[in-house]
């Protein structure tokens, strides 16, 4: 990945926040400075001990101004409820040309803007971006141009793929792919059970269902083909997946997974209304 980026600081430098960080540290990424902040001592010396410029505002009540007073592009990455009241308690030390951009769940860009004056972009990235394989929605709020959206993408092209779309569709977004590794991992949690409760040892059972779903990703992607023809090449006419898969189609899995991302979209409007 070659990139070159304005002066970065990450206010909320946890899961999501820690990921970007790590995309920012790979090679090939120039950036003229990098300030990270987080509530906790703990969290900041964690991040000083890995040679990152990091302080923490549980005893330093000046942490997040001296983050952003220099950065071109500044990432919040704390909790959705806390976005407005960083934000405003950013405001006047942010550079009139940085470019804010969050990641939280709900927040709208214009509730963004009541606050600073600056460009907002809005984005929705998911936690396989620390090993830079993550997919992130991009959305510019109202005084954002086209010169910010490629800042931003160039952001996350350093943790992974970026698609750009209207912010009206963030929210859904963030119900597929934002959530979507913790849909995945329950999977692999309940496939690993059965796994047991048909008489592996648990560490045979987590290997056994590690490998079978990473090697079905790594197929998907390597040959291109559609997911249900490579369904139908495990499933062999009167075979033994035929059966099981039926099982699992009379548990609905197809509404099963709308009905979930619709309750995800609900929570995210939630959020928005400060909930
Ligand atoms: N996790 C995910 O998969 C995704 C999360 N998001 C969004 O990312 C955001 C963060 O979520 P996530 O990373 O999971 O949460 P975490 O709890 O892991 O990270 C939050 C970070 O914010 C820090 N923090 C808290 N208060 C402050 C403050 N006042 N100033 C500076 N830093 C502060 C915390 O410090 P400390 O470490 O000391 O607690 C922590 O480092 C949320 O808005 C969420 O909607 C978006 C996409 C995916
Ligand atoms: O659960 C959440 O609210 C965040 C947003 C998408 C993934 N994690």
């Amino acid at each position: 990945m070659n990139a070159s980026l304005p002066a970065v600081a990450i206010i909320g430098t946890g899961s999501m926040g820690g990921a970007i960080l790590a995309g920012l540290r790979a090679p090939g990424v120039r950036l003229p400075g990098l300030r990270a902040t987080t509530r906790s001592e703990a969290s900041a010396a964690a991040l000083r001990a890995n040679g990152v410029e990091a302080r923490a505002t549980e005893h330093d009540s000046a942490a997040n101004t001296w983050a952003v007073s220099d950065a071109g592009l500044v990432l919040l990455g704390v909790k959705p409820a806390q976005i407005t009241t960083v934000l405003a308690e950013l405001a006047p030390s942010l550079r009139p040309d940085a470019l804010v951009v969050s990641v939280a769940a709900g927040i709208t860009t214009a509730a963004m803007e009541d606050v600073v004056p600056n460009p907002v972009v809005r984005a929705m990235p998911n936690t396989p971006a620390l090993i830079g394989r993550g997919v992130t929605g991009i959305a510019g709020g109202a005084r954002a141009t086209a010169a910010h959206l490629a800042l931003a993408d160039d952001l996350f092209r350093t943790v992974g793929t970026v698609v750009e779309l209207p912010e009206a569709q963030i929210d859904a977004l963030s119900t597929i792919s934002g959530s979507g590794p913790a849909y995945v991992f329950l999977l692999i949690e309940e496939l690993t059970r059965a796994a047991e409760a048909m008489g592996f040892e648990p560490d045979v059972a987590a290997l056994l269902v590690q490998q079978t779903f990473s090697g079905a990703a790594l197929l998907l992607e390597a040959t291109g083909e559609e997911p249900a023809e490579l369904r139908r090449r495990v499933t062999s006419p009167k075979g033994t997946t035929e059966r099981a898969i039926a099982v699992l189609q009379e548990a609905q899995l197809a509404t099963v997974f709308e009905r979930a991302a619709r309750a995800a979209q609900e929570r995210a409007r939630e959020l928005a209304a400060g909930a």
